[in-house]
């Protein structure tokens, strides 16, 4: 029987002869030759082995592109098999927004599916690579995973597994994802290596449905038809539609549509672009830029009507306001107006309706499109018609049950002796969510709730006073331009008689001149006689 001492002495022998020899073979066997042996050596091992291996770079073939699969299966085994891993890598990822824990590299996890046992290792190699413009050695690490399982098991684990594993693993990246609020960039900008056609900050507006004053079963319609449209990509492929929803948001300014965008946005974790139509050059580049947004998004064209000359109404309404002025300010207003329209962009209403329809039968994404407008009856009907805007909201004035929305938001109050009153008040007068919110909005410590509704009673009479002068202001407006067309009108018609008369007088002399000359040349030819 060997003694312990023995053993460590024959162990020591043992590694120090195989180290040497690996030694020696890395020295003097020739590099060539080493491949070789290294592929069949590989090879025998692979017909002997009951495993299979399967690996997943963290780099695509190019190198330069992050593998989305790569994160798909990090996002899945951080969340459902790297608690048991004993070491673990937290990621502070740009494009997350909490941090990942993932496996550690040279880490192995195992998972279940479907009652099969599958091994995750996770590893990093260190390659040496040739950087030509400083002309040194730099080391890069190049990581991947590798999924080992029996290879009676293969049929069912590279398709159903694999798919399984890819799946969920984008849905939590997903859900994991920082949201981020787009603005497009000027044409001049799109450059690669700057941010492109978009610029992005992080989103993070606290709107949410629950925040959001308006009546109550509005608001659950809408929430309703959003939770459809999320889960409807089956529905949609189904009936050969698109998988994209139009809203168009109308209503007065501070009524909430803005919010509402955010509202949806947090709702349905989108992102959001905003896309700002003044400075798109033309129609071609509003098609590019549209086409370079991502899923799961809203694109959102905040007023529409001022963004574009959409309408022949517009111009209508404004003739009318000229008629009473005099030529020269019309001319001085033409000339404004023609200036104005060189400064704006040649995207058109066609060229808009063309990229929306364009957009969503070229990539069929889970994408709302949202049009916001103060002035909807402006708005051509070919642009709000459903199937392009399905969805029509109109965000009114600040009702009861809105402000009760406002008044727990605001002073987590339920109820107070003036309710009553507001709600009658409310009903009488038009003021918009905005002006209530800042009213009720506590301006020190000093003020509590019962001081912020008292004050919102006493804004809601003057409301109504100056909505009442405001109206009395426009009716005798009204009357003394109704006067003033009439005067015009009558002035006219005494021009036109006057004219008339004096055409008349004219006919008569002329006719008179006539008569005598006729008479003239009758006596005279008489006397010739
Ligand atoms: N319905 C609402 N619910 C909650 N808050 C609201 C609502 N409407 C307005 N507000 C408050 O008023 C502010 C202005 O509202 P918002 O910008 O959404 O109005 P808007 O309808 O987009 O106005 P505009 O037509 O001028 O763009 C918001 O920041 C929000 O605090
Ligand atoms: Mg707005």
């Amino acid at each position: 029987m060997l003694e312990t001492g023995a053993i460590w002495g024959l162990t020591g022998t043992a590694v120090t002869s195989l180290m040497f020899v690996c030694a020696m073979y890395s020295q003097y066997v020739p590099q060539n030759l080493r491949l070789y042996v290294g592929k069949y050596a590989h090879k025998m091992f692979g017909w002997m082995s009951f495993y299979v291996h399967i690996k997943f770079t963290e780099y695509t073939e190019e190198g330069l592109k992050r593998s989305e699969n790569y994160d798909a299966i990090r996002n899945y085994l951080s969340t459902n098999s790297a608690a048991r891993a004993k070491r673990l890598k937290a990621d502070e990822s740009k494009n997350s927004k909490s941090l990942v824990l993932s496996m550690d590299d040279h880490e192995e996890v195992e998972d279940v599916f479907e009652g099969v046992k599958v091994t995750w290792h996770s590893n990093m190699k260190v390659s040496q690579s040739q950087n030509n413009y400083f002309s040194r050695n730099t080391s890069d690490e190049r990581r991947f995973f590798t999924l080992t399982f029996h290879k009676r098991h293969r049929e069912m684990i590279t398709t159903t597994y694999v798919a399984h594993v890819l799946r969920e693993g984008k849905g939590i990246g997903l859900s994991n994802r920082e949201r981020k609020l787009y603005t497009n960039n000027s044409s001049k900008e799109w450059y690669p290596w700057s941010s492109g056609k978009w610029s992005n900050v992080p989103f993070h507006h606290p709107a949410t449905f629950n925040t959001l004053a308006m009546d109550p079963g509005k608001k659950e319609a809408i929430k309703k038809d959003l939770i459809k449209f999320s889960k409807g990509k089956d529905y949609y492929n189904k009936v050969g539609k698109p998988w994209k929803r139009g809203y168009l948001l109308f209503g007065p300014p501070g009524t909430g549509k803005s919010t509402m965008i955010s509202a949806i946005a947090n709702f349905l974790e989108y992102d959001v672009y905003d896309l700002e139509l003044t400075t798109v050059k033309d129609n071609s580049e509003l098609k590019k830029l549209l086409l370079d947004t991502k899923g799961k998004s809203i694109i959102v064209i905040e007023d529409i009507d001022c963004s574009l000359e959409l309408t022949g109404q517009r111009k209508t309404k404004k003739e009318e306001d000229d008629e009473d002025d005099d030529e020269d300010k019309k001319k001085d207003v033409e000339k404004k107006e023609k200036k104005e329209d060189e400064k704006q962009s040649k995207v058109t209403l066609s060229g808009l309706l063309n990229s929306i329809d364009g957009l969503w039968s070229a990539c069929s994404d889970e994408k709302i499109i949202i049009f916001t407008t103060n002035y909807v009856d402006k708005l051509d009907p070919a642009l709000i018609r459903r199937g392009r805007m399905d969805n029509h909201i109109e965000m009114s004035y600040c009702r009861f049950e809105a402000f009760k929305v406002l008044a727990k938001n605001y002073l987590e109050i339920d109820s107070h002796d003036l309710y009553g009153e507001i709600e009658r008040k409310l009903g009488e007068t038009d003021m918009s969510p905005a002006d209530v919110a800042e009213t009720l909005m506590p301006k020190s410590d000093e003020e509590d709730a019962d001081i912020c509704i008292k004050r919102l009673v006493k804004t809601l009479e003057e409301e109504k006073e100056k909505a009442k002068k405001l109206a009395e202001e426009e009716e005798k407006k009204k009357a003394e331009k109704e006067e003033k067309r009439k005067k015009k009108k009558a002035d006219e018609e005494e021009k036109k008689k006057k004219k008339t008369e004096e055409e008349e007088k004219e006919k008569e002399k002329e006719k008179k001149v006539k008569d005598a000359g006729e008479n003239g040349d009758v006596s005279k030819e008489n006397g010739d006689a």
